[in-house]
Order: C-alpha cells, then sequence, then structure tokens
C-alpha cells in the first residue's frame, strides 16, 4: 500500500483540489483529508489567457507567450497548495509516497495526437522534495486513444468499494461532463457534453460570479426546449464512445437572446439532456447513476438530469459518502500509483485506445 496525494485542476478553472488516498493501485484501503486553493480572479484570467494563447500550439513542448506564464503560475500554485495542505492537517511529507499531478489542460485535440497540461512536475518535485507522477494523459494519446476521461478506472474502484447496484453510472460533472459505466469487468466510458463551463462563462459574463450558486438563477428560468433540440444536432453527439472534449468545443453555443434566468435553464438543460443521451449507447440500462464532481451541488441540474433519466434513481457520491468534489484529485492519487507499479490507466473501452496502456511520467527531486 501508499500513501499518495492527488492535485487536480479542472476545465472549470475554480481551484485547486487535493485529495490522500491510501491504496495499492488496485483497492481502495481509506481516504484521507481533502484540500482546495481557490484561484483567486487575477488567476484565472491568467489560466483564461493560456487557454486563448493554447490553440497555436502545435507541438505539445510549445509554450507560447500567455501559456509559459500560466505554466509557472499553475507549478506556484500547487506547491502552495500542498505545502498549505500538509501544515493545515499535521501531515509529515516524510509518509508521503508519490504525489499525481494532472496540471492544467489548455488545449486537447486528440484527432491531431495533441493534449496539453501545463504544469512542471520536475519543479514541483523539487519544491515539495516529494516523488510526482505527471503527464498522464500523454502516452495514451501517443497511442491513438482519447487522452480522456482517464477517471473511469477509479470509478471501477469506488463503485466495488460501495458495493454500488450493477450496472452503475458515474457521472462526472466538472467543466465538462463524463460518464463510466460500469459492469463487472466490463468498462465503457466517454465525455458527454458540456458540464458546467458554459454555464460559468454565461454567468461570468453577466453576473459578478462566474456560476450559477445552488442553481437558483436557472431554478427561476424556462429551458428553451428548440434551442437545446438544435445544440444536440452537433456531430459530437452521434458520434460512438469513446470519444473526448476540449473545454471551449462547446464555447460558441450563445444563448444570449434569452433572459438571464431562461439562458441559464437551457444551458442546464442542455448539459443534462447531453448526459442522458449516452443511455442509448450502453449496453444494458444503468441499475443506479451516482452524480460526482461540482454539478453535482447544484440542486437544478440535478433535478434536470433526474427527470431526464427517470425512472432510474440518480444520486450524488455525497448520498454514498463519498468526498464528492475530491473525486478526481483522488483519482489522480490513484493513478499516480497504478503508474509507479506499471498497472494500466486507460482501456479500449475508456479511451479507444488498442490495448491497455499504462501511462505517467515519474519525476524524484
Ligand atoms: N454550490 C454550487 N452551485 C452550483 N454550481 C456549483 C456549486 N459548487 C460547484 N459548482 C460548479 O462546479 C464547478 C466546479 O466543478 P469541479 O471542481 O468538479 O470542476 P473541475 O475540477 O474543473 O472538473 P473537470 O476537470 O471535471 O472539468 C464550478 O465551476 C461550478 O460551476
Ligand atoms: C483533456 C481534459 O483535461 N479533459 C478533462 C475534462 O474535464 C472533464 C472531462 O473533460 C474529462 O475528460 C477530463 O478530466 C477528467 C479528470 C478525466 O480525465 O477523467
Amino acid at each position: 500500500m501508499r500513501n499518495a496525494i492527488g492535485l487536480m485542476s479542472g476545465t472549470s478553472l475554480d481551484g485547486v483540489d487535493v485529495a490522500w488516498l491510501r491504496t495499492d493501485g488496485e483497492q481502495i484501503e481509506s481516504f484521507g483529508p481533502t484540500g482546495y486553493r481557490p484561484y483567486s480572479a487575477a488567476e484565472r484570467d491568467v489560466l483564461r489567457a493560456a487557454l486563448d494563447a493554447a490553440p497555436r500550439i502545435v507541438r505539445r513542448e510549445e509554450r507560447p507567450a500567455g501559456v509559459a506564464a500560466a505554466e509557472d503560475l499553475v507549478t506556484r500554485v500547487h506547491a502552495e497548495a500542498v505545502e498549505s495542505y500538509l501544515a493545515a492537517n499535521r501531515i509529515d511529507r516524510r509518509t508521503v509516497d508519490v504525489v499525481g499531478f494532472h496540471g492544467q489542460t489548455v488545449l486537447h485535440r486528440p484527432h491531431d495526437r495533441l493534449t496539453v497540461q501545463i504544469g512542471d512536475g520536475a519543479t514541483l518535485a523539487k519544491a515539495l522534495k516529494l516523488p510526482v507522477v505527471y503527464d498522464l494523459r500523454a502516452a495514451d494519446v501517443a497511442a491513438g486513444g482519447q487522452g480522456a476521461p482517464l477517471v473511469p478506472v477509479y470509478h471501477r474502484a469506488l463503485a466495488r468499494l460501495a458495493d454500488c447496484a450493477m450496472p452503475a453510472c458515474i457521472v462526472n460533472i466538472g467543466g465538462v461532463a463524463n460518464v463510466t459505466y460500469i459492469d463487472d469487468d466490463t468498462l465503457i466510458a466517454c465525455d458527454t457534453g458540456p458540464g458546467n463551463a458554459l454555464l460559468d462563462d454565461y454567468l461570468l459574463r453577466h453576473t459578478s460570479e462566474a456560476m450559477d450558486r445552488d442553481g437558483q438563477i436557472a431554478a427561476q428560468g424556462e429551458p428553451d426546449s428548440d434551442w437545446i433540440a438544435q445544440a444536440l444536432e452537433h456531430p459530437f453527439f452521434d458520434a460512438p464512445a469513446p470519444k473526448s472534449l476540449d473545454r471551449n468545443d462547446f464555447a460558441s453555443f450563445a444563448v444570449d437572446g434569452l433572459s438571464l434566468e431562461d439562458g441559464a435553464a437551457t444551458l442546464t438543460a442542455f448539459t443534462a439532456a447531453s448526459i442522458a443521451r449516452i443511455v442509448d449507447e450502453l449496453p444494458n440500462q444503468p441499475a443506479s447513476w451516482i452524480v460526482t464532481g461540482g454539478g453535482a451541488n447544484n440542486p437544478t441540474l440535478m433535478r434536470m438530469l433526474s427527470e431526464q433519466l427517470a425512472p432510474i434513481s440518480v444520486i450524488t457520491g455525497h448520498d454514498l459518502g463519498w468526498q464528492n468534489d475530491a473525486v478526481e484529485a483522488q483519482a489522480f492519487a490513484y493513478l499516480a500509483v497504478r503508474s509507479l507499479k506499471g498497472l494500466p490507466l486507460t482501456y479500449p473501452g475508456t479511451t479507444g485506445v488498442s490495448a491497455p496502456l499504462t501511462g505517467g511520467v515519474l519525476v524524484r527531486p
């Protein structure tokens, strides 16, 4: 068994999640405390500038102006996040075997064999004086896989531990949404469409907050069903799994003609409808749907998703006692241990890679 810290800075650009896992890369023995280091508004601006600059990248080592500055920031903020986490929880760093470092995705174009996560693993390892496993998507994309989602193998470990009724579907609603279908040894996964990012960006343009807190604004509006039907015509939704998305693949989908409330309701319903679209792709009807990630904290989104997936019950990871906002960070702790042991991170059913494949780069301080 190893003690691993996992770090995730997701497509929502909200902050860095920190989690602790004791695992041998197969079973989960125990969970530890979680932590969160939000980005300031100024830091988010630096990340958004990097997302704007990143489409100029042709080779994954390139760092155009804007991306280089963001990479320094991402590395520094992750080091800070771990230092405050260790201090707040009185954890002696000598008890940590490995840190799993996702970094920040700034560009994801698997068809061009290109996925770019910024954050310097060697600098982080040196700053923390700990071994770091990073660059966990690269090997899969180089081998022709989608490079995402990576959490399915961890979702399977979680579902087994919780003794979930099978088949189980675990949905992560971050900036982008992704789903894992688990039925004993069958593992099928893909991104489903937008998660919170479209809604967050819309709210940021029209209000003082970059989210529809507790789904309050969408709850006062009416979804525009014609808009949603048209949005679902996008070829992504008809493509078979495995498939993955760049955060900004739907950025041009504007609801600006609608009232703020109707716009928020429409984008929320679009996320719910696009997740539900995946049911037709699954070999069997799931016995349970479990929602993780920040979207599980949005009651309006949860209501719309329950309506779409009825009569199957939709619960959140909170309902199962999971540390729901930290599941992805836990996944990167788990994946780091699997990487150390050379175990597969991705499978034909999760990323389309031709055979189970390990990944990640280990750097010692
Ligand atoms: N109380 C809440 N009400 C509404 N939305 C919320 C609430 N809490 C979190 N969220 C949403 O969740 C988002 C953060 O989700 P999460 O941390 O899972 O994203 P992420 O780490 O970027 O994930 P991913 O890598 O999967 O994109 C916020 O940007 C917001 O949209
Ligand atoms: C390229 C990239 O960073 N993708 C993220 C994003 O955020 C959610 C969804 O799109 C998922 O595919 C992935 O993150 C999770 C952690 C994953 O790889 O499973």
